[in-house]
């Protein structure tokens, strides 16, 4: 599995506000940036905190784009799949309607009241780990069905949890011109952190370029 995590953090690196409420770092430059990443990925990964925050589609916006994908023998939009250990996922929630796949990452944890709800609502639920989701074993399930090229888009916990498992090739950054503050605001790694230093993520800088009023930093992650 290509794992690429991409997201926009301020310069204090947060990746929203304190409420936990979607807001526009990025740019139109940048969001188109990012909507051809999804047009080049098989599936677009964000975890449940994502999805009860901002609902959103992770569709691919540009007609163009999703013509092009079509004449390459693909969907025109790539799977959604959403990290979600107890089946939180709302059914009403704008991944699972009907213009692309979606997969469900579940935990043996999960409620099947829940997990029958997501499967009438059109979800594919992929059943890895016992209280949180396995993200290796979910990711060689996913594999399965096609889905070898991951687009993460977030959020913190989850961005954390795929490092911390040595899943992550990929990161790019857009880093807004734009303080936002607050010690409890999602940043762009959370969870419980790291704490030995020959445990840190290490990155490799490979491109650094001006989007919109900010810059995205490219990184290849160096893997052991
Ligand atoms: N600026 C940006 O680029 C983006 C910002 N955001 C923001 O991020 C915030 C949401 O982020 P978070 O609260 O950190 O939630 P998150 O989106 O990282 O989801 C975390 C949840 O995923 C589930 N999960 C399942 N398996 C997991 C695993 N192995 N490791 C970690 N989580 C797992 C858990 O239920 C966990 O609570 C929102 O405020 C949203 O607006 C989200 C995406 C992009
Ligand atoms: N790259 C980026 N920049 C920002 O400023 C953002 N607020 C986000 N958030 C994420 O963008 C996605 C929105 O998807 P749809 O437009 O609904 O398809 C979603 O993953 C947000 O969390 N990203």
């Amino acid at each position: 599995m290509h794992v690429h995590v991409n997201a926009a953090e301020s310069v204090d690196g947060k990746l929203s506000t304190h409420e936990r409420e979607q807001v526009a770092i990025s740019g139109p430059e940048d969001f188109d940036r990012m909507d051809a990443l999804r047009a080049e990925s098989a599936g677009v990964l964000v975890g449940v905190g994502t999805v009860l925050a901002d609902d959103p589609s992770l569709t691919v916006k540009d007609a163009e784009r999703r013509e092009r994908r079509t004449n390459d023998g693909k969907a025109p939009n790539p799977a959604r799949v959403v990290a979600d250990s107890r089946a939180r996922t709302p059914p009403d929630a704008e991944i699972l309607d009907d213009s692309a796949a979606t997969y469900v990452l579940a935990s043996e944890a999960a409620d099947e009241a829940e997990v029958a709800a997501l499967s009438a609502a059109g979800a594919t639920v992929i059943t890895a780990g016992s209280s949180r989701v396995d993200l290796s074993a979910a990711f060689e399930q996913l594999e399965a069905r096609g889905v070898d090229r991951l687009l993460v888009e977030g959020g913190g916990e989850l961005i954390f949890s795929l490092f911390d498992a040595g899943l992550v090739d990929r990161l790019t950054v857009y880093v807004g011109s734009v303080v936002i503050g607050g010690r409890d605001a999602p940043t762009l790694a959370d969870g419980e952190g790291f704490t030995d230093p020959e445990t840190f993520a290490a990155l490799s800088l490979t491109d650094v370029a001006r989007f919109d009023d900010g810059v995205v930093l490219t990184y290849d992650v160096q893997k052991e």
